[in-house]
């Protein structure tokens, strides 16, 4: 392999320059069949994500699945797509936080760029932006509050990938997560205790519903539910709920296998014949809304729950571009800050 050495647009400074790079999941560029096709070929090939042989998988996936399932998923993503900026609404959050990142670190003078995980902007793209403002250190922050390897630990493969390919490669701090940080949990109770005071109605029930992950994962070592279950433990106390108050639950199964239960969608429509028809429901293991909140949750739990004698219903939004979710940013980058010092 030829190594790369592009001679940065603005030099690096004499001390060194730290830049910050916020990686997310990432998105389809439009929804229809083949935009949609692009992004899952590449998200549902990653071996992190789906550790099934190639061999196996991937005649099953170009085959059968991505036959379908773009027209379902382009279907949903249209029904929550920001049609003003013409994106998702993962991708215009994502962007927003690290613009108002940036006004945050302005005195310091430290860039900030934001990639992607799967689809543009690219994380490599990003590790471009940051090296052409003369960074020879990278702060990177996967946004996931509780790890999995199928989302911190591929995030942070793929920004290695990105830096094999360099001469000059820069220094590089991946920030762990964050199941529990004390500004994480403020963030969450206050996003709770304001849509509350706007509702008409009080919820029964405070339902936290998680990404789900196949219970395989678990079992060989991945450390995700302990974080959910860190979360959420934080989060009750904060409340002072108890554990029937503020029940866990895991959304959004793919494939024919057992995933992390309770089943968010189950667990909601057994409730009205117990006697429960007002909930709300939270989702603290996305930093942003997306199609996972906004139509899994806000749509289809939604109108599941109103078909079995659900009444009332209301979504927390994530912390997306409040100033709880910059302040939790911004604690992150300066205490990574720290770790890169060279200083006596
Ligand atoms: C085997 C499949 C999947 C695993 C494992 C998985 C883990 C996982 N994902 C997130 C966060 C997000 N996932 C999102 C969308 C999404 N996830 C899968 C599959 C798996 N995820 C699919 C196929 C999709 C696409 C949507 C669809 O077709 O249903 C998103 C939203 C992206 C957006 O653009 O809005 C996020 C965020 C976590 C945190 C996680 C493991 C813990
Ligand atoms: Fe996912
Ligand atoms: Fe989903």
């Amino acid at each position: 392999m030829a190594f790369v050495y592009r001679t940065p647009r603005t030099p690096i400074p004499l001390n060194g320059r730290t830049g910050v790079l916020l990686i997310n999941l990432g998105t389809p560029d439009n929804t229809g069949y083949w935009g949609v096709r692009r992004y899952l070929s590449e998200f549902l090939s990653d071996r992190r994500v789906i550790e099934a042989p190639s061999v196996v998988w991937q005649p099953i996936l170009q085959g059968a699945v991505l036959a379908r399932r773009p027209f379902e998923s382009g279907a949903n993503y249209a029904r929550i797509w920001d049609k003003e900026k013409n994106a998702s609404p993962l991708r215009v959050y994502t962007e927003k936080q690290a613009e108002l990142l940036k006004e945050r670190l302005s005195n310091e003078d430290v860039p900030v760029a934001w990639g992607m995980r799967y689809g543009k902007p690219s994380i490599a793209h990003a590790v471009d932006e940051l090296m052409d403002q003369g960074c020879d250190r990278i702060i990177s922050i996967p946004l996931y509050p509780q790890y999995s390897a199928t989302t911190t630990a591929t995030a942070n493969d793929q920004l290695f990938r990105a830096l094999m390919k360099l001469r000059g490669q820069p220094s590089v701090l991946t920030v762990p997560s964050f199941p529990d940080h004390p500004l994480f949990i403020k963030g969450l109770e206050e996003s709770v205790r304001r849509k509350l005071a706007s509702l008409d109605f009080k919820p029964q029930r405070l339902v936290v519903s998680f990404h789900g992950l196949p219970k395989i994962c678990v079992e060989k070592g991945d450390r995700y539910r302990e974080e959910c279950e860190r979360t959420t433990a934080a989060l009750r106390t904060a409340l002072d709920l108890t554990e029937e108050q503020m029940p866990l639950t895991f959304q959004s199964r793919f494939g024919p296998m057992e995933w992390l239960k309770p089943y968010t969608a189950e667990f909601v429509s057994k409730l009205p014949d117990e006697g429960v028809t007002k909930i709300a429901v939270i989702t603290p293991g996305f930093m942003a809304d997306c199609i996972e909140t906004l139509d899994e949750i806000g749509n289809e739990l939604r109108e599941e729950f109103e078909e079995v004698g659900g009444e009332k219903f209301a979504l927390i939004p994530c912390l997306n571009d409040d100033v709880a979710a910059i302040d939790l940013i911004e604690d992150l980058t300066r205490k990574a800050m720290r770790g890169f010092s060279t200083a006596e």
